[in-house]
């Protein structure tokens, strides 16, 4: 599995996500600087957590406009894997390749917590090695993880099958109680409509080792190693 990982000023989850990939697949992932514009050869690209250009504007919006996230959305169009975790799912959203938008949180506070999400969807490439409706503890850390869209868009999205993950309780029960930051329909993650294309809100790459934080979040790295490899 060649995957990329790309790199803005004020990007902090890289390493995670570096030996998240290197855990589930075996391979060290490159990491790619924002000033970049090709990213032809790779068949996995991630875009990690953090704070690039320092949330400046709003959340995603500078990096959404980088040289390099056009050659992430040439890529994409050509149906390479594209990975989107917090910061990144911020980017995603930013340059159209998903619907919607981030909000700030509805409490106006700055969320750090282990949450539960529910697998609404078991496909490959990214929740293959899950079944639907299961239940991962994983963190979240985030300003802006409201997922906002019209109803039209939030009905489509339910329609196809591209919400992936929604938070829940720690049985799975999905309700206002277990809506951390105030997403619609709870919505933790979705997928583009060719599916290659994944951006979610909890940091899966923080729940990979049983001496911080559990291995729940490892299983999406099985599932893309799996399906890359393959
Ligand atoms: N951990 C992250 O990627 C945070 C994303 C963004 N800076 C926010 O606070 O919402």
């Amino acid at each position: 599995m060649k995957a990329a990982i790309t790199v803005f000023p004020g990007t902090n989850r890289e390493r995670d996500m570096a030996d998240a990939l290197e855990r589930a697949s075996g391979t060290r992932p490159t990491m790619v600087w924002h000033g970049e514009r090709d990213l032809s050869g790779y068949d996995l690209i991630v875009v990690p957590g953090g704070f690039s250009y320092g949330d400046y504007l709003r959340c995603g919006a500078m990096a959404g406009n980088s040289p390099i996230l056009r050659a992430v959305k040439e890529q994409a169009d050509r149906g390479v894997t594209v990975l989107g975790v917090c910061n990144g799912f911020q980017i995603l959203t930013e340059t159209g390749l998903l619907p919607g938008v981030l909000l700030r949180n509805a409490g106006l506070k700055f969320i750090c917590k282990m949450t539960h999400i529910r697998c609404e969807k078991s496909a490959a490439p990214f929740t293959g090695k899950l079944t639907q409706g299961q239940v991962s503890r994983v963190a979240v850390a985030h300003n802006e993880g409201n997922y906002y869209a019209d109803d039209e868009t939030l009905d489509m999205l339910e329609g196809e099958g591209r919400v992936v993950f929604r938070y829940c309780d720690d049985r799975g029960n999905v309700s206002d109680a277990t809506n951390l930051n105030g997403s619609q329909r709870n919505i933790a993650g979705i997928v583009n409509k060719r599916g290659n294309v994944l951006g979610m809100m909890p940091h899966p790459e923080n729940a990979i080792d049983p001496m911080a934080g559990g291995t729940e979040g490892l299983p999406i790295f099985q599932s893309l190693a799996t399906a890359i490899l393959a």
